[in-house]
């Protein structure tokens, strides 16, 4: 089913739209921005102009005040001695003054030195005491000896609103006399009325303030004495001109907004203002402002239709390729319909898109031709549980048309049934969780599935719907099961096996052990995973196996004996390392780890050990047999040629033994043979060995024998040793035996062989017998034995 395409708002609209107001805009800006950089301009002219007027008319204001000052101090000068002497001459000449003098003066009056009013022109002093001392002018000008322009000041009698000239008057001696004081009425001498022509424009006016702010003069004579910072508010900047700031300044005061000017006067510091509204200041520019506005409002109207008009027909090409784009996005067009052909910009997004269009169709080609060959079941579920998408596998599974689930819910694509296994795992999908599940199939009980669900959760992290993965799994599940039969029996095998199995990681911990581990060592198996070797076999067998275990971890297997004390037993255990190697391939990349077998060796070795016994002692007499006996002698024959001593091989033979078996029987004659071992050994040094060769034939080394005589001796103590009776099972047995000694004198070059010392002792043994048995016969290697006399029988 096709969707209605619908458009959004063109962007060609938009920009065009958009390039119309920016057009717009910047043309109205354009020109009261052009006006306000021409406003600064014009400020900063008139303030410059208006400051220069002001400097101009404060140095004027300065010439006045000097004048003034001369003329007190030439009247103090002109002051005649008498009236100095006589007040009333002074009041009279002060009065002649105050009429002739000069007019700036309302009347000029003279203090004593005390500050009491001595004289005055306009009346007579003492109808109203009146005293200078402590006011602020008549002080200074006693200070400084020189005449001085006062503040603004109030008459404390008339209220009159005032400033004083000084001057003072001196004697012969050069002191003061007097002080004179000129009065300029403020409310009728205006200082500013000589520089008035200097005040800005036609609302502009100056204005003059005491260095405190006092004013002295201002168009509002009724001001005259305030504060200029008063509640009617100051000028802009006045702050800082009582700070001793000079120059121009614009602010706005209650008046409105004005360019300002202050000027200090150098003769008593006062501040001289002007102030130009800028209303008049700037209306020839307001006036050329509101032009400017309409022509520019009027040109900013055309220039904008212009600009959209001609940004809504360029971008024409581009409107109509995404209509096209729309028309093919939504199914409803070709690809051709976009603009191919054209070699613009346009031409190239057709083509681009063009391309893309086509990539992704071969790409979700490909995707379906993948997903409908796996062998697995793939769809996709919305949020309302509908299906989206569908595989070939899907549609198999539940023998249904191609895409024939398409639209339609779980519930109705499934059943109740199918819904009703799934739903635990839709649920998980929609809160965003994954979902797995192995179980068997519903249709088929002997097959098993796994069923995943993963949900598709947007950049917001809202789930838009979940991926439903299903598997036919029962090959797998089989051979899991068959593993795990193995595995178990395996274990079995092993737990059972009186040998000690387990595994060892690179880090030397235990990660299995059979349950001989406890058996051997105590260890319960469940506990072995992770033990550290160390801990299992204790320190000094585990420092012992180490180099056989780096070893194993080198790739190399070993086996080697270790002996291993635990529950109180000792046992011999031969361990066998084998290297568990990972392969990559057939080739061995890195040793995992090391399984350990280890076997009780403790009998074997137990048996091993008397076979050794046996193997070099005689079994009936317990002595050294032949075997051990020739490993000894030929150590005695190598000592003797380099310690240069004498060697003595003793050999004996029982007389007439076989009569004694003959007679008593072999049991008796046995026992003759152990009981004479017994004698032959008690007869000899322990150093010394005696052994049986064979049958009633027996040997002593007699090792560092001094010569003839001692051997003898030793022979004689032998002789005499059998002859005492021995205690046998048929009673006691009289047992003489016979013994031939050869003795080997070490000397330079080979020693002689076994076979030529024992031939030489059977030699003398022979003597001795032919002697007639019961003695003993030396001889050295070098000399021929002839047997002995009675005399040696019986020694
Ligand atoms: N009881 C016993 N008899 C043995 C053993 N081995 C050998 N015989 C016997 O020892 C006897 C050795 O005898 P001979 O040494 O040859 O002769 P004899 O009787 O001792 O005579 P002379 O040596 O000449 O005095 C033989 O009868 C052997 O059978 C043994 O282990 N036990």
């Amino acid at each position: 089913m096709r969707r209605p395409i619908s458009l959004p708002t063109t962007l060609r609209s938009r920009l065009a739209g958009a390039v119309g107001v920016l057009v717009l805009g910047t043309t109205l800006l354009a020109g009261p921005l052009a006006l306000d950089v021409a406003e600064q301009d014009l400020r900063a002219v008139l303030g410059g102009q208006q400051y220069t007027m002001v400097s101009g008319a404060a140095a004027f204001l300065d010439d006045l005040l000097e004048a003034r000052l001369r003329e007190m101090a030439a009247l103090a000068a002109a002051l005649p001695a008498d009236a100095r002497r006589d007040p009333r001459r002074l009041q009279a000449w002060l009065a002649a003054r105050t009429a002739d003098g000069p007019d700036a003066f309302a009347d000029i009056s003279a203090f004593a030195r005390s500050g009491e009013l001595v004289a005055s022109g306009a009346a007579a002093p003492g109808v109203q005491p009146l005293s200078a001392a402590g006011r602020k002018y008549f002080e200074e000008t006693l200070v400084r000896g020189r005449g001085i322009v006062s503040d603004p000041l109030q008459n404390r009698l008339s209220g009159a609103k005032m400033v004083l000239v000084t001057a003072p008057v001196f004697n012969d001696h050069g002191e003061i006399v007097y002080v004179l004081a000129g009065r300029i009425d403020l409310q009728h001498a205006r200082f500013l009325r000589q520089v008035d022509a200097l005040r800005p424009g036609g609302t502009g006016y100056l204005f003059l303030m005491s260095a405190d702010g006092v004013l002295i003069d201002h168009p509002a004579r009724e001001r005259v004495m305030e504060h200029m910072d008063d509640k009617r508010g100051g000028q802009p900047g006045l702050q800082a001109a009582l700070r001793g700031f000079e120059g121009w300044l614009h602010g706005s005061d209650g008046t409105g907004p004005a360019i300002v000017t202050y000027k200090r006067l150098a003769t008593n510091g006062w501040i001289l203002g002007a102030h130009f509204p800028e209303t008049e200041a700037f209306a020839p520019l307001a006036r050329v402002r509101r032009t400017v506005l309409a022509v520019a409002g009027a040109l900013a109207l055309i220039a904008a239709t212009l600009a959209w008009w001609l940004v809504r027909r360029g971008l024409q090409p581009l409107d109509a390729l995404r209509r096209n784009v729309a028309a093919v996005r939504h199914g409803g067009a070709a690809t051709d319909v976009l603009a191919l052909g054209r070699h613009d910009e346009v031409g190239e997004l057709g083509r681009a898109f063009h391309d893309l269009v086509h990539a992704r169709e071969r790409a979700a080609a490909r995707m379906r031709a993948i997903a409908d060959n796996v062998p697995a079941v793939i769809a996709y579920v919305d949020r309302d549980e509908r299906f989206e998408f569908t595989n070939a596998g899907f549609d198999r599974m539940i023998g249904t048309d191609p895409d024939w689930a398409l639209g339609r819910t779980v519930r109705e694509a499934l059943g109740d049934a199918g819904y009703t296994r799934l739903e635990p795992l839709i649920r998980a999908a929609l809160r965003g969780e994954h979902g797995h599940v192995e179980d068997v199939r519903s249709d088929d009980a002997r097959r098993h599935q796994m069923i995943d669900t993963i949900p598709d959760v947007d950049a917001d992290g809202r789930v838009a719907g979940f991926f439903v993965l299903a598997m036919d799994i029962s090959e797998r599940k089989e051979a899991e099961l068959a593993q795990a039969a193995s595995e178990q029996r395996l274990r079995l095998i092993a737990d059972n096996l009186p040998v000690l199995i387990c595994y060892i990681d690179r880090n030397h911990r235990m990660g299995f052990g059979n349950a001989t581990f406890h058996a051997w060592l105590g260890l319960d198996p469940v506990h072995l995973p992770g033990m550290h070797l160390a801990e299992v076999l204790g320190k000094p067998a585990y420092d012992a196996a180490r180099p056989r275990l780096r070893q194993a971890f080198e790739g190399a297997g070993a086996t080697f004996e270790m002996p291993l004390q635990a529950l109180g037993r000792h046992r011999i255990l031969e361990w066998t390392f084998v290297p568990d190697v990972q392969a990559q391939g057939r080739v061995a990349v890195a040793v995992a780890g090391v399984y350990a077998l280890a076997h009780d060796m403790t009998r074997v070795k137990e048996a091993e050990s008397r076979l050794v016994q046996m193997a070099r002692f005689d079994s009936l007499t317990g002595i050294a047999n032949r075997r051990l006996f020739g490993e000894m002698l030929g150590q005695a024959l190598e000592r003797v040629r380099r310690q240069r001593q004498v060697l003595g091989v003793a050999y004996m033979d029982i007389d007439h033994f076989k009569t004694i078996n003959d007679t008593w029987g072999h049991g008796v004659g046995d026992e003759v043979l152990k009981e004479f071992a017994q004698r032959l050994a008690g007869c000899v040094r322990v150093t010394d060995t005696p052994a049986r060769l064979a049958g009633d034939e027996f040997v002593v080394l007699l090792e560092d024998v001094k010569g003839v005589e001692e051997a003898e001796r030793i022979g004689a103590k032998i002789v005499e040793a059998v002859r005492r009776p021995f205690a046998t099972g048929a009673g006691n047995l009289d047992v003489t035996a016979s013994v031939g000694i050869a003795l080997v004198h070490g000397v330079d070059g080979p020693p002689p062989t076994q076979d030529q010392v024992l031939g030489w002792a059977d030699t003398a043994l022979y003597a001795a017998k032919n002697g007639g048995r019961n003695r003993c016969v030396v001889r050295r290697e070098d000399e021929a034995v002839t047997p002995p006399g009675p005399q040696a029988r019986l020694r």
